[in-house]
């Protein structure tokens, strides 16, 4: 709702309540009309302010009335009559303007902000666009270029850079509310004829067609496939081209395609993903509202290879006092410079002052005796991990919680390495883990939920989107990576090419297909894994038991590059080609696809043809089927779980909202039906045999997404 009062004598108060975030619901709407209504009324007032209760102006239209039918006044005439009005609007902007809150404000005549707020037309987001005169309004106050900027990326903006824009006419330190007050009475009685924005006339680049050309054609390669930002870039042509009331109407339309669109559902529910894996659950019951997390002030990090050296810049840059651990001696020296380099570049885009003070470095273990939490990231070697698991619970005061970094090993093998099993979870990062937002909490049978709670809070401290999981080989994200990996081999033997598959995974929207992205992590870092599984057998064997490794089917073709020293971009060679070793532009490998043929000759493969669809089908079902597995075994709490770790950590384009809801969206009838198919063509392939799960979720009707949770506790609980 918005409450009407009257403040200084003659200036109408109109407070948006609607907690949290005061966003525009049908009820809030309909009492900001009738609140505007008793202010233009009011012979009393001569002046008017629009704040937000609770420290926050407006966090956008509401989200969740998106998927209903919208009652209640609409947005854009509710705008429109603050605009018309005769009576000066100043809106007070604290905390957060976001999509239609900005648009709320830009129809005002007005705009006092805070030093501390953020403004921002964050729709494209979401897979809309401004549809509250945002597209139109925006450029005619501050022109095409910048207006094209904020409205195709969402980026929010400081109170400074909307000044600096011309977003907003004065930025203040103190209470928001009474400053605009002030600024109400100072300007009750003048003329409004210049402060109405939609009658401005839309600056006109010099060379429309050439700008827009230019800027759609940037749009559409970062754009992976969405079509918001497109269509962001269609409405604001429309401004700098048409009249405003023309434009409205563009406006409208196009917002009208995106609303009803599959990418708006996919980026909508990511918003609420995001958002609901911070309300973690655990098997035992525990829970994120009833753990409490214990603060953590100093940290140690054991190990400073790559990983190590990441945790410990995204450590100091969330203000804690870190101990820096690296026993050998050419390392420590090297990690020291390239730590303090990483936080001057970080420091330097941020406009701060780097943390350099925060990190001390100590060649010996003994130095984390008086931390409050450790995180072990030393080379992906058990032994190696036990070792410093037993040497951590000797030296450690009691009660530091003990987390490894690992990304697939055991984290309740390394807690039954120590004396408190108890404070042991895993908190795997993603490389490199001072960039990366992606951050797997990886709780064991016997983890407290206050060591769960703890780096959770500590992954949000550090900036990252944690999600708790439980503890298997590969936790969420590796685990589901292996069956897509292999699936990616198996087609090259059939006769893909790696440019088809990456073609087809990148046409859905990958930032890097599955080669390339190998190439660049480094294809020895798989061949050590399967080395260690006793999976690799050196050269390249004949007849088909050299492809059936430990029963199932096994594609060689990674080791064998690797046996060429093949390790990717750092060798300047893998599934591609790069101009020296360290290059990043993949290009054409005649030898590679030599040796593939080699290779199917030997094998008696007869390469075929196939097309994207197989090529999608089977590396993305592969993938939601080990998820829906995961489901099952209870290792993720619930679909959003796995969608915020693909969308996070594994590039995952987030307008297909992750795996899980990806399937939902193809149907899961088909996706079953699917991978019955090429389980029965592949019965050497166990990964693409149907998870149970999924069978009874069909049986059941297919549920939507948001459902899964609830319907997998039910059919647990019939079993
Ligand atoms: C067929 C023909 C159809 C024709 C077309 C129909 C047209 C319909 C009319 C459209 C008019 C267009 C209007 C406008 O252009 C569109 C929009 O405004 S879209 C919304 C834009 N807003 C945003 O993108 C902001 C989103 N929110 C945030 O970024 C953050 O929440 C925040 C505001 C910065 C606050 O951050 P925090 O303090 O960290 O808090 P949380 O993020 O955890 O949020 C707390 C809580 O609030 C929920 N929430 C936040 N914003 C909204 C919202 N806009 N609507 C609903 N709910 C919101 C959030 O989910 C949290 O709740 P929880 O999920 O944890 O329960």
């Amino acid at each position: 709702m918005a409450q009407f009062t009257r403040v200084s004598r003659s200036v109408g108060l109109i407070t948006l309540q609607n907690p949290p975030v005061n966003a525009l619901s049908a009820v809030t709407r309909q009492g900001i009309v009738d609140a505007v209504k008793s202010a233009l009324g009011d012979p009393k007032v001569k002046s008017v302010v629009i704040c937000g209760q609770n420290g926050i102006f407006c966090g956008g239209a509401d989200i969740k009335e998106f998927g209903t039918n919208i009652t209640g006044p609409p947005l854009v005439p509710m705008i429109h009559a603050i605009e018309a009005s005769n009576k000066p609007v100043v809106a007070a902007i604290e905390g957060s303007a976001f999509g239609g809150g900005l648009e709320l404000a830009l129809g005002c005549h007005y705009r006092v902000a805070h030093s501390k707020a953020k403004l921002g037309l964050t729709e494209v987001t979401l897979g809309l666009l401004p549809a509250a005169g945002g597209t139109q309004r925006l450029p005619r106050l501050i022109g095409v270029p910048a207006a094209l900027n904020l409205i195709t990326t969402g980026r929010h903006v400081t109170a400074a850079e909307a000044l600096q824009l011309g977003i907003v006419d004065q930025v203040t330190d103190h209470n928001t509310v009474d400053e605009a007050v002030k600024f109400a009475l100072s300007v009750a009685g003048k003329s409004l004829d210049a402060r109405r924005i939609s009658t401005y006339p839309c600056p006109r680049p010099s060379d429309v067609d050439a700008l827009f050309e230019e800027v759609m054609q940037k749009v559409r390669q970062s754009a992976r496939g969405a079509i918001a930002p497109i269509a962001c870039v269609q409405a604001v042509r429309a401004a700098a081209t048409l009249p405003y009331s023309q434009g409205m109407e563009r406006e409208q339309e196009l917002m009208a395609t995106l609303f009803t669109s599959g990418q708006a559902r996919a980026l909508q529910y990511c918003f609420f993903a995001q958002r609901a894996v911070g309300r973690w659950s655990m098997p035992s019951g525990a829970r994120w509202d009833t753990s409490k997390p214990r603060s953590i002030r100093k940290a140690a990090v054991i190990g400073l290879g790559t990983m190590g050296r990441g945790i410990a810049v995204a450590l100091a840059q969330a203000g804690l006092s870190v101990v820096a651990v690296e026993t050998q001696e050419k390392q420590f020296t090297e990690a020291k410079k390239m730590v303090s380099g990483m936080m001057e570049r970080g420091a330097k885009r941020r406009g701060t002052a780097p943390p350099l003070d925060k990190i001390t470095y100590s060649q010996n273990i003994q130095a984390v005796a008086d931390v409050d939490l450790v995180i072990e990231a030393v080379f992906e070697d058990m032994a190696l991990k036990e070792k410093v698991f037993q040497q951590l619970s000797t030296i450690c005061k009691q009660g530091t919680f003990l987390c490894t970094n690992t990304s697939a090993l055991d984290v309740d093998h390394l807690a039954s390495q120590t004396r408190n099993p108890e404070l042991v979870v895993g908190m795997h990062f993603f490389a490199p883990a001072h960039v990366m937002k992606l951050l797997e909490v990886v709780y064991g049978p016997r983890s407290s939920p206050q060591a769960v709670a703890t780096a959770m809070q500590l992954g949000k401290k550090m900036g990252k989107v944690s999600v708790a999981v439980g503890n298997c080989r590969g936790f969420v994200g590796n685990r589901m990576l292996k069956p897509y990996l292999e699936q990616a081999l198996f087609l090259l033997e059939e006769g893909a090419t790696p440019e088809l598959v990456d073609g087809a995974l990148e046409e859905f929207g990958f930032a890097l297909g599955v080669f390339k992205m190998s190439d660049l992590s480094g294809l020895d870092v798989g061949w050590k894994i399967r080395k260690g599984d006793g999976l690799v057998e050196p050269g390249l064997a004949s007849g088909p038991s050299a492809r059936i490794r430990q029963g199932r089917r096994y594609s060689p073709l990674g080791d064998l590059l690797c046996e060429q020293g093949r390790f990717g971009q750092k060798t300047g060679q893998g599934w591609y080609r790069y101009d020296k070793p360290g290059s990043r532009v993949a290009r054409y490998d005649p030898w590679l696809h030599s040796f593939l043929e080699e290779y199917r000759t030997q094998h008696g493969i007869v390469a075929r043809r196939m097309d994207q669809q197989e090529v999608l089908e089977r590396c993305l079902y592969a993938l939601i089927n080990e998820g829906f597995r995961i489901l099952e075994d209870g290792i993720a709490a619930g679909p959003e779980d796995i969608d915020i770790i693909y969308v996070f950590g594994y590039s995952w384009p987030r307008h297909r909202g992750g795996p899980m809801f990806y399937a939902s969206m193809v149907g899961l009838a088909k996706v079953l039906k699917r991978l019955e198919h090429y389980h029965q063509a592949h019965p050497d392939i166990p990964y693409m045999q149907p998870c149970n799960l999924l069978r009874r979720l069909v049986a059941s009707g297919s549920p939507p997404v948001h459902k899964w949770k609830e319907a997998i506790k039910k059919l647990r609980s019939q079993l």
